[in-house]
């Protein structure tokens, strides 16, 4: 496998505010990456400096084996963006801004089908004055695709779009991934990172805390849940607690599966105690949940740490 971006021990600093601590992952060719973390965790500083627009105090950032600093950008020539809102002019239409970004004619097929997989047709050839926060949003993020980057740069990509766009957006992300690109995006919108990114950056306080595998992280936290309703609920609570099953809040059953012979030992478990089940169903793990825990495990070794070094 080749990386197509390489950050080593990154170290970032706004005055004397130390905000990225050591930063260091890879990110591999033709992969959809999410990153992930608190609000001011550090995401969009991290993006902003890997495009060379803020300086930095030490560490490496190679896009494709070259560096990349704020004077030495050559490398971004590969690089497609939108961080933070895009700069829009608004008496020049969509379609001038994405002739304007263009490094050629031969673009104009490919943009022709991103307006189309954006569903921007209607309004594309208006002038930008008129556009809504989610028409710019798209326009955006167009223009950070119009010249085939290699590796894309979307910071809350879906912000201001409306669930059609949210999907057209996906389809557009997995298409162009398709064709060889490679996506770094920060979202809050945990679900639908759930559904594109293979693989996960989560940061915390400026550190990144964990890099791993969609698959990993929702199967390491074991977060499969079995959501039961029964004709006695209180009562079966009660059975399954004391059966030693895991369960979650009030007042609902639910249990967490730690692996597959959780559902048959509830079942019979609840049938030996002569309750009849109405309806039993298993949820799959979720992004937020496991993230939520990850954060939650990383802040308690933090704690412990400190309080060994006092
Ligand atoms: N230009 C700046 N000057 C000073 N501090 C800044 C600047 N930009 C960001 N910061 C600080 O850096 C830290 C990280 O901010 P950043 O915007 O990277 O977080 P984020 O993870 O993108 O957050 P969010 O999810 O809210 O967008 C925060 O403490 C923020 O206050």
């Amino acid at each position: 496998m080749s990386s197509i971006l390489s950050v080593q021990n990154l170290n970032k600093s706004f005055g004397n505010k130390h905000v990225l601590h050591d930063v260091s992952f890879d990110i591999e060719k033709g992969h959809i990456v999410g990153l992930v973390g608190p609000n001011g965790a550090g995401k969009s500083t991290i993006m902003k400096t890997m495009l060379g627009l803020f300086n930095f105090q030490s560490g490496t950032i190679k896009v494709d084996g070259q560096t990349v600093t704020p004077m030495k950008h050559e490398a971004l020539s590969k690089v497609g963006a939108l961080v933070e809102h895009p700069g829009i002019y608004p008496f020049l239409t969509g379609w001038d801004h994405l002739q304007l970004f263009a490094d050629g004619d031969h673009q104009l097929i490919h943009i022709q089908k991103i307006i189309s997989q954006l569903n921007m047709d209607s309004y594309i050839k208006r002038k930008t004055k008129g556009y809504s926060l989610g028409m710019k949003q798209k326009l955006g993020i167009a223009l950070a695709l119009v010249n085939f980057p290699e590796l894309v740069i979307l910071d809350e990509p879906m912000n201001g779009l409306d669930p059609e766009s949210i999907k057209d957006l996906r389809d557009l992300i997995i298409s162009e991934t398709q064709q060889g690109a490679t996506f770094l995006i920060s979202s809050h919108i945990l679900s639908e990172l759930q559904r594109l990114a293979q693989d996960l950056l989560i940061i915390d306080q400026g550190r990144i805390v964990e890099t791993t595998t969609m698959h990993d992280l929702l199967a390491s936290q074991g977060k499969q849940t079995i959501m039961l309703m029964t004709n006695d609920d209180k009562r079966a609570r009660d059975v399954l607690k004391k059966a030693r099953f895991k369960m979650t809040a009030d007042p609902r059953i639910e249990v967490v599966a730690t692996d597959d012979s959780t559902m048959p030992r509830v079942l019979k478990t609840l049938v030996q105690a002569n309750i009849d089940i109405l309806d039993v169903s298993r949820l799959e793990g979720n992004l937020e949940s496991s993230l939520l825990e990850v954060l939650k495990q990383n802040r308690i070794q933090q704690k412990l740490a400190m309080e060994r070094a006092e």
